[in-house]
């Protein structure tokens, strides 16, 4: 559906340190001078969470979290529970993404139950899904992305965010086609139904964003290094 508010997402990974939070008040000083037409949402480091929280909230930005534990309290050293990401001021939660996949070993299955576990405390969950290039040349990102749609999404929800980021796009300056991006997109809503937001994410950038969000069934961008700079994450947010 088009008609969804679009929400553009920083994802800062494992960059920012206190100083960030210059980028904070430059971004709410840009968003100030005309009323974003997008919904912002920045996942910071867990360590700048609650300090973020409050600066976000008065520029009506949204924080967020970038992964959680499946349990909401335990011994389980390292971890953090979605309960504590609500506690220090999220609202959302971006799950299974490509990198924790990777490096941390993230199943569909722990998706999935991170997921619950998000909704049962009220956060709402990014589940991040995308196949790799070797896949998508030989034909299966379709099938790819039913599969991790299939396996990472609660049973029964009706509050939650999709993203597609295909892996070869992430850090690379590399964007699929129109065309690929709207074929996939297009996939996902007919498996999501119309209210599910379907973001796009992989080398968004000023420059590309605005052909991007207009592709239909896009209902926005997670965006990774150009995040970082409230400039360049202010000519995303415009092009919305
Ligand atoms: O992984 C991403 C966002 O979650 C995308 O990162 P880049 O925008 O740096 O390609």
């Amino acid at each position: 559906m088009d008609d969804i508010r679009k929400l553009i997402v920083g994802n800062w990974k494992m960059h920012g340190l206190k100083s960030a939070l210059d980028e904070v008040d430059r971004l709410a000083e840009l968003c100030s001078r005309g009323e974003p037409k997008a919904d912002i949402l920045i996942c910071p480091p867990a360590t700048l969470l609650s300090e973020m929280a409050g600066p976000c909230r008065d520029a009506g930005f949204f924080v967020g979290g970038q992964t959680c534990h499946h349990r909401l309290k335990g011994a389980y050293t390292g971890e953090i529970s979605a309960e504590m990401l609500k506690d220090a001021g999220a609202t959302h939660v971006i799950l299974g993404h490509s990198e924790r996949r990777l490096y941390n070993g993230e199943t569909n299955e722990q998706v999935k139950a991170k997921a619950e576990a998000a909704l049962s405390v009220g956060l709402i969950p990014i589940i991040c899904i995308g196949e790799t290039r070797t896949e998508r040349d030989s034909g299966q990102a379709v099938a790819v992305v039913s599969q991790f749609l299939a396996g990472s999404i609660p049973d029964e929800i009706d509050d939650f965010i999709i993203s597609y980021e295909p892996l070869w796009a992430i850090g690379t300056g590399l964007v699929p086609t129109p065309g690929e991006i709207a074929e996939i997109h297009m996939a996902i809503r007919q498996r999501v139904g119309g209210d599910i937001p379907i973001l796009y994410g992989g080398s968004v950038k000023p420059d590309n964003a605005g052909r991007i969000l207009s592709i239909a069934n896009v209902n926005g961008a997670l965006v990774g290094g150009a995040s970082l700079k409230a400039d360049d994450f202010y000519g995303i947010i415009k092009s919305a």
